[in-house]
């Protein structure tokens, strides 16, 4: 096999291992097709095999045409070799058109199903948008059983090997919990050094939930992140002790605390330099000095929709 090989874990309710460390493929600016399409192949190189992406991001197609081309070119044998993630947008978040929207995302994948199907936000846009903030008017709070029942409609039918969720609190995981059949099988949520989100994984772990990391180098360069980790001197001084980059200082972290980590990078040597945290670790000075990092939540979700009641109610909410 090229590049590293990323160790797994296994899921419940999931009929795949999922590698702990995956390619995000939501960029900014939004990159075009070839662009996204080369970079995917790089990354399949260097050693990647779970890949991220998201209706929303428009990245399903040039994931679904790399994965393709990684074929022919026989940079993998099969399609199984890779762990495919995507997610149920708001704007069809309502019972009967969970089965069509995962449909319709399989058909941009040009797959027969995808390893891990998640809910992307806990709430329901009653129209499909093309930009954001959308208008208080198309907001509702979200249906978990009704949408609950729809993911698991989509497992059964093997569209996906698993289902779960993304970007919901303690209490919206608990609703989803006191009805599922099928239990959530993970929450992707942001976390890294600046959003440790301590309390939801101390409730994630006691639940069974495995927790994904988003964002784990705050989404540098991006319109929703910051550069205050990649430039943080704290993390800094941490990288320079150990010989490594605040990326992968950042990176190391949120591995040691248990999770698995998305984290995106188009450009070949930082991937690459991404994929350098396995054979090493952090100091309990340095855990010392990276849990006293004071916590602010870099992605809102009114950031996102505007500043409407009901999502800045879902922020407030751990
Ligand atoms: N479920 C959800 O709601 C969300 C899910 N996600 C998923 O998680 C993925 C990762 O999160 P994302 O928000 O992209 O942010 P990340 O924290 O992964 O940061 C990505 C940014 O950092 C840059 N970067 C990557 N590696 C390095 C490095 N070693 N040193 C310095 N800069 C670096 C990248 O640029 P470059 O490409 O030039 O290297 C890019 O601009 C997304 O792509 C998406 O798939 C993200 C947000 C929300
Ligand atoms: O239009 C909204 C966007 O797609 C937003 O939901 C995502 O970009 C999100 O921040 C993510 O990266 O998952």
């Amino acid at each position: 096999m090229a590049g590293v090989a990323i160790p797994s874990v296994i899921l419940k309710g999931c009929d795949k291992a999922m590698p702990l460390i995956g390619m995000g493929t939501s960029s900014y600016p939004p990159a075009d097709t070839e662009t996204a399409k080369a970079a995917i192949l790089e990354a399949i190189q260097a050693g990647y095999r779970h890949f991220d992406t998201a209706f929303a991001y428009g990245s399903e197609k040039p994931l679904g045409e790399a994965i393709a081309e990684a074929l022919r070119l026989g940079l993998i044998q099969s399609r199984d070799e890779l762990f495919i993630t995507t997610k149920l947008w708001a704007s069809f978040a309502e019972r009967t058109q969970i089965v069509p929207a995962c449909k319709m995302s399989l058909k941009n994948l040009q797959l027969e199903y995808v390893d891990m199907y998640l809910i992307h936000w806990p709430v329901r846009l009653t129209e499909v948008i093309s930009r954001t903030p959308v208008a208080a008017e198309i907001l509702r709070p979200l249906d978990v059983k009704g949408v609950w029942e729809g993911m698991e409609e989509c497992k059964n039918l093997g569209l996906t090997k698993g289902i779960g969720l993304s970007n919901f609190s303690c209490k919206k995981i608990e609703e989803v919990l006191s009805i599922a059949k099928i239990p959530p099988a993970l929450n992707q949520v942001e976390m890294n050094p600046l959003w440790q989100q301590r309390q939801l994984r101390e409730f994630c772990r006691a639940k069974g939930v495995h927790i994904t990391a988003y964002s784990p180098l705050g989404a540098n360069n991006t319109k929703w992140g910051d550069n205050r980790i990649v430039e943080s001197d704290v993390l800094a001084n941490i990288a320079k002790a150990r010989g490594k980059t605040t990326a992968q200082v950042a990176l190391r972290w949120a591995q040691e605390q248990g999770v698995s980590i998305v984290t995106k990078s188009f450009n070949k040597e930082r991937m690459k330099q991404n994929l350098q945290i396995l054979d090493w670790a952090l100091h309990s000075e340095d855990l010392e000095k990276i849990s006293q990092l004071p916590q602010r939540k870099g992605l809102n979700l009114a950031s996102i929709m505007g500043p409407h009641q009901l999502v800045l109610e879902l922020d407030a909410e751990v």
